[in-house]
C-alpha cells in the first residue's frame, strides 16, 4: 500500500498489525489508551550512529548536538545523553529538564534570540558548554552577568548567513532579515566578533549557523559550510581569531507522506564535512571541530500517533470527515504551517482503500484537520489510526486548549513498552489554579 511506503522501520506482526519497536500497536493503544506517541527508540540510534559513522569516517573531530525544542523529555535527554551526543536547549525550561535529567552541563549549548537575564545567569552558574550569543543586547547582558558573578562565558558566536532555505517561510532563519543571528552581510557578525574580543568575559569558541527546517537540498548546507569557512579564514587574518567548533546548524528534511521526498540525513552531513574540509584546505586552516544540531531527523520518523476514531461526517460530492480523540492540541503543525502527513489502519494497514476522506481533529476550529484527502479503507468508530512521523514538534508544541490533557508517550524497543510521558489528565491541568 501506498502509504506504507512511507517508513520502512514500520513493521507489521502476525496478525498483520502496525508494531512499533516490536510492540503491537493495538496492544499499545489497548493500555496506553489514545491519542498516543509511540516512539520505536532503535530508529534513533540507528541515525545517530549513521552521523556518528560519517564523522568517523571523515576522520574530523564533531559534536552532534540533539536540538531538543523538537522534543524534550525526560527520557530522550537521558537517551542521547547516553549516546553521547550534546543537547540544544531554547529555554531555561529547556536547560532545567537536560540537567535535571542528567545532561552533562558540557554537553549543553544555550540558543534563543532574546534569553533572559534569569535564563543566562542560570546558564552560566550550570557552567554550560557554551551560550551561542545571538544579538548585542545579549552581548551586554551577559557581560553584566560574568562581572557580577566574577566569571568567563564560554560562547558561540550566532552568524545569519544571509542564505534563504528552501522551506516554509516560518521555519527558515538563515536568511538577512532573519531575527535570530548577527547579520552577516552588513558587518554585523564582525563587529558583535570585535565587542567580544576586546572583553575579558568572553572566551569565544567558534561561530554558528543554522539557515532552517525541513530542508531537503544539501545545496544550502553547502553554501553555508563555503560563507562560514571564508569568515573564519578573514577573522583570523584580521584578529588572529582561531575558532575550536565551527556549527552548521540542524534542519534535514524527513519524509511525512508521499509528497515528501528527501535524502538520507546523514547525506546532510557529508555534505557539510565534505565542504567544509575542501574549504579549510583552500584556506590552509586549522580544521575546527565541525558541530551539526539536528532535531527532527533524530526522532521526526521514530514516532507514530495513535488514534482512536469518532464521528464520521459525509456530505454527498462534498466532503467525508473522520474525527479522532487527538488533533491539534497534541499535532499543530498541520494547522500552523500546513504540514502534509498520511494515516492508516493500525490493524490492517494494507486494508484497500474505498474511500477520499479527510482525519480532523475534536478541537473546536474548523483548521484542526490532520490529513487532507488521503484514501483510507472503511473505518468504523473505535478504529485505530496510526499517523507516522510524529515525533518532533508534535509532543513539544502540544498544548492543552479546549482543556484536552497532552497525550501519553511511550518508548517502544525490542518488545517492549515504557510509558515515558503520563496522558495529562483533567486534574493535572487544574494544577495551577489559584482559589
Ligand atoms: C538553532 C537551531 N538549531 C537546530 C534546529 C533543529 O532543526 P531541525 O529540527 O529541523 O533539525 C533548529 C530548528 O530549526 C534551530 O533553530
Ligand atoms: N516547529 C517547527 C520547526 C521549528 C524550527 C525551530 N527553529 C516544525 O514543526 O517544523
Amino acid at each position: 500500500m501506498e502509504v506504507l511506503s512511507l517508513l520502512d522501520n514500520l513493521k507489521l506482526n502476525e496478525a498483520g498489525h502496525l508494531q512499533i519497536g516490536g510492540v503491537d500497536s493495538l496492544q499499545l493503544a489497548h493500555e496506553y489508551q489514545t491519542p498516543l506517541i509511540a516512539y520505536d527508540v532503535s530508529y534513533i540510534k540507528k541515525e545517530i550512529a549513521s552521523f556518528k559513522d560519517a564523522f568517523v569516517k571523515a576522520g574530523v573531530k564533531y559534536r552532534i548536538v540533539y536540538a531538543s525544542k523538537a522534543f524534550s523529555a525526560k527520557a530522550i535527554y537521558r537517551l542521547l545523553q547516553q549516546e553521547g551526543v550534546g543537547c540544544d536547549v531554547v529555554s531555561g525550561g529547556e536547560l532545567y529538564a537536560a540537567i535535571k535529567s542528567g545532561v552533562d552541563p558540557e554537553m549543553i549549548e544555550f540558543h534563543g534570540n532574546n534569553k533572559t537575564p534569569a535564563e543566562l545567569e542560570y546558564a552560566i552558574k550550570e557552567n554550560i558548554g557554551c551560550i551561542v550569543v545571538d544579538n548585542f543586547y545579549e552581548i551586554e547582558l551577559i557581560e553584566k552577568i560574568c562581572v557580577s558573578k566574577n566569571k568567563i562565558a564560554h560562547v558561540v558566536l550566532r552568524v545569519a548567513p544571509g542564505i534563504e532555505a528552501e522551506t516554509h517561510k516560518y521555519i527558515s532563519t538563515g536568511q538577512s532579515n532573519s531575527k535570530f543571528g548577527f547579520d552577516l552581510d552588513s558587518g554585523q557578525a564582525q563587529e558583535a566578533l570585535v565587542q567580544m574580543l576586546r572583553s575579558p568575559w568572553f572566551e569565544i569558541r567558534g561561530v554558528h549557523c543554522h539557515i532552517g527546517s525541513q530542508i531537503f537540498s544539501v545545496a544550502g548546507f553547502k553554501m553555508a559550510a563555503v560563507k562560514m569557512v571564508r569568515l573564519l579564514w578573514d577573522w583570523k587574518e584580521k584578529y588572529d581569531f582561531k575558532a575550536q567548533i565551527l556549527n552548521l546548524g540542524g534542519g534535514f528534511g524527513i519524509k511525512y507522506s508521499e509528497n515528501d521526498h528527501p535524502i538520507e540525513p546523514v547525506e546532510f552531513v557529508r555534505a557539510i564535512i565534505q565542504t567544509v574540509q575542501a574549504e579549510i584546505k583552500k584556506y590552509e586552516l586549522t580544521l575546527p571541530e565541525i558541530w551539526v544540531e539536528p532535531g527532527r531527523s533524530l526522532i521526526g520518523e521514530a514516532a507514530t500517533t495513535l488514534y482512536t476514531t469518532g464521528s464520521m461526517k459525509k456530505v454527498p460530492d462534498l466532503c467525508n470527515f473522520i474525527a479522532v480523540d487527538g488533533g491539534m492540541g497534541d499535532n499543530i503543525r498541520p494547522a500552523l504551517y500546513g504540514a502534509k502527513y498520511a494515516a492508516f489502519l493500525a490493524t490492517d494497514p494494507y486494508a484497500p482503500t474505498t474511500q477520499v476522506a479527510t482525519v480532523v481533529g475534536k478541537y473546536c476550529e474548523s483548521g484542526d484537520v490532520l490529513v487532507s484527502d488521503q484514501e483510507l479503507p472503511e473505518v468504523k468508530p473505535g478504529d485505530i489510526l496510526a499517523m507516522p512521523a510524529t515525533g518532533a514538534y508534535g509532543y513539544s508544541m502540544a498544548s492543552n486548549y479546549n482543556r484536552n490533557g497532552r497525550p501519553a508517550v511511550v518508548f517502544c524497543e525490542d518488545g517492549h513498552a515504557k510509558l515515558v510521558l503520563k496522558r495529562e489528565t483533567y486534574a493535572d491541568m487544574m494544577n495551577l489554579e489559584v482559589d
